[in-house]
């Protein structure tokens, strides 16, 4: 059952878990637990229902769950000292499903390098890619997309499931875009039909969470479904301090407000963590589980001396260089494709409502005959995990709508991401509001070999869009930072270069890592490999925070297997 006030509930002591967020890895983990008709579970969110949110189920809408909304936690970074002291936002989903209610929908596994590094790094062969497959497809289903047209040769049925509640597709609308991108292809830029098959280099057709032309969240996919469940209470509008060891050796106690009314609940078998890469350290801070030094500074007593709180914040750069098109249209056509769009939608659950940003995807590395990616090879090593592993994300989008030659409006996007950023940042309280929003620092660019990165991932968009048919179709770019750029392409200065990529660089939405896995016995990390806070009893974490690297894509994928993953333990662990 739902719950919006708790006070009907006559006791909050009798659940075997509490999990603390109702975000994407906390649905599903519940919905897996409370599979066993004898496993009772309390799962508090502090947001609201997901339940007929228009924005929500909409693919086209996405950009309306943004900052400023009721689904967001509408968190900004600290100043960036590397970009100019810009601060960049930092979204989260606050409401049931968490960011997966509210995220750009992109479904990407990253390589294969990526996960058999997480295995090296803990000591835990189960992290394996290899060992992975059987989670990745468990929890999706691959289905058709929205207009049924025939994906052979769009994706590869042998790598995805076809039981699982996530549903996954490629876009179902097409765009004129999609040619201008396969048409550009060719050795450096090749086709990869699959890029879920552990070595992603090439460009795509974008798999998305979407089915019946409506996200897929792990609110829809985990939870619509068991909502009438006895042993599955979950309460909204909770919004949880801190966690407590309340016989002082074992955590089992969650202290938390629901309407503004201070509650406690107390699980008798684990309390697992699962309010995401920015608030599970504000939670475990407040709960004097950190750096000791940091935490007495703030006179927050130390439960646990564990400085690795909070302290591996890893996100990926990315930049959005734009275009004006030699294609435009007017505001009065867009807004009434747009329109137009909205009403096919609502009939039919088809048009171009019904994609995610983009249907195609690119996935590349560095070009190594350039001396300036010599140099920095010769200098640190290579930067990605494996050979098969991309560098840099190339993804193509238009902006906004266009009825006549279905090119969005006048503006072409193509977005350049660092892949594999070696900086690392930070969430830590504020001290003077240690309850208040967290400071979250991503520290961009302090690795200095990120920005050398940025530098090739931002040369490689413009090789991209250097053909004659690409020239055609682009007019100048919007801002005059990447007009310099582009002037001065190929042998751009790196006066010009950094200029652009420090007054633009922004998130991918992509934060991991601030809870970071290491080996179990290791005196750095947050987590052992089976999720268990290092020193203390009784609790696990349980989402994205835990990734000690990111992988080279868009990380979802990665936090649905390991909630499955983590949910297999816990069942095997306690049975
Ligand atoms: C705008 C945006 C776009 C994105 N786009 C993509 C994409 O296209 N593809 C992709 O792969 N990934 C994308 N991501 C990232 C992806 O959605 C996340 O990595 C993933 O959801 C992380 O899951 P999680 O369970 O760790 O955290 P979340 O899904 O964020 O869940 C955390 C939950 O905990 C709740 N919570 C937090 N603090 C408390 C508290 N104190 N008390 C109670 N509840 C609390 C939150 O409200 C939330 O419901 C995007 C993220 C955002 C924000």
């Amino acid at each position: 059952r739902i719950y919006e006030d708790l006070r009907i509930i006559p006791s909050l002591n009798n659940y075997d878990y509490v999990i603390i967020g109702g975000g994407l890895t906390g649905s599903v983990v519940a919905s897996r637990l409370t599979e066993n008709s004898n496993t009772s579970v309390l799962l508090l969110e502090a947001g609201g229902s997901h339940q007929g949110a228009y924005y929500l189920e909409v693919p086209g809408l996405q950009s309306f769950t943004g900052p400023g909304t009721v689904y967001n936690w509408n968190y900004t970074s600290v100043p960036q000292i590397n970009l100019l002291n810009n601060t960049i936002p930092a979204p989260r989903g606050h409401v049931l499903g968490g960011s997966s209610s509210i995220n750009g929908m992109w479904y990407t596994r990253g390589s294969s390098a990526d996960y058999d590094r997480w295995a090296n790094i803990t000591g835990d062969q189960g992290w394996l890619w290899d060992e992975l497959q059987n989670y990745f497809e468990k929890s999706e289903s691959f289905v058709s997309p929205a207009d049924n047209h025939n994906i052979s040769g769009q994706y590869d049925p042998s790598l995805h499931g076809t039981q699982g509640p996530l549903k996954v597709t490629v876009g179902g609308y097409s765009q004129s875009l999609d040619q201008l991108v396969m048409g550009r292809l060719d050795k450096q830029f090749p086709f990869i039909e699959d890029y879920d098959n552990g070595k992603p280099l090439g460009f795509g057709w974008t798999q998305t969470t979407i089915g019946n032309g409506t996200r897929s969240s792990a609110a829809t996919a985990y939870l619509d479904k068991y909502l009438n469940r006895t042993n599955l209470d979950i309460a909204l509008n909770s919004l949880v301090a801190r966690v407590i060891a309340s016989n002082g050796s074992r955590i089992d106690t969650v202290t938390f407000t629901n309407n503004g009314l201070l509650m406690n609940a107390t699980a008798r078998v684990e309390v697992l963590l699962a309010a995401g890469v920015f608030n599970d350290p504000h939670i475990l801070l407040n709960s004097g589980i950190g750096n000791a030094t940091e935490l007495s500074a703030m006179n927050i007593p130390v439960v646990n001396n564990l400085p690795s709180v909070g302290k591996n914040l890893t996100e990926q750069p990315a930049i959005s260089n734009l275009w004006n098109t030699t294609n435009p249209v007017t505001t009065v056509e867009a807004e009434a494709a747009y329109e137009q769009a909205l009403t096919q939608w609502n009939n039919t659950r088809t048009g171009r409502m019904v994609l995610a940003i983009s249907n195609t995807v690119g996935f590349t590395r560095m070009n190594t005959s350039d001396p300036d990616v010599e140099a920095l090879v010769e200098q640190y090593g290579e930067l990605a995990p494996g050979p098969a592993s991309p560098h840099i994300e190339l993804l193509p989008t238009v902006n906004a709508f266009d009825a006549e030659a279905n090119f969005a409006n006048a503006q072409f996007v193509l977005d350049s991401v660092n892949l594999i950023p070696y900086s690392r940042g930070s969430i830590t309280l504020d001290p003077i509001n240690p309850s208040g929003p967290p400071l979250i620092d991503y520290n961009f660019y302090g690795a200095p070999q990120d920005i050398q990165v940025m530098r090739q991932a931002v040369l490689s968009a413009l090789a991209f869009v250097s053909t004659p048919a690409w020239q055609e179709f682009l007019a100048e770019p919007v801002s005059p930072l990447l007009a310099a750029v582009v002037n001065e392409y190929p042998n751009v200065s790196t006066t010009t270069m950094d200029t652009y990529i420090r007054a633009s660089t922004s998130i991918s939405f992509h934060a991991t890592g601030s809870c970071s896995m290491s080996p179990e016995g290791a005196e750095w990390g947050v987590v052992d490999p089976d999720f268990h806070v290092k020193g203390v009893q009784g609790l696990r974490i349980i989402d994205a925070s835990i990734m000690p690297f990111a992988p080279a894509g868009h990380p979802q994928a990665a936090a649905y297997m390991i909630a499955e993953r983590v949910a297999d333990i816990i069942k095997a662990d306690n049975s």
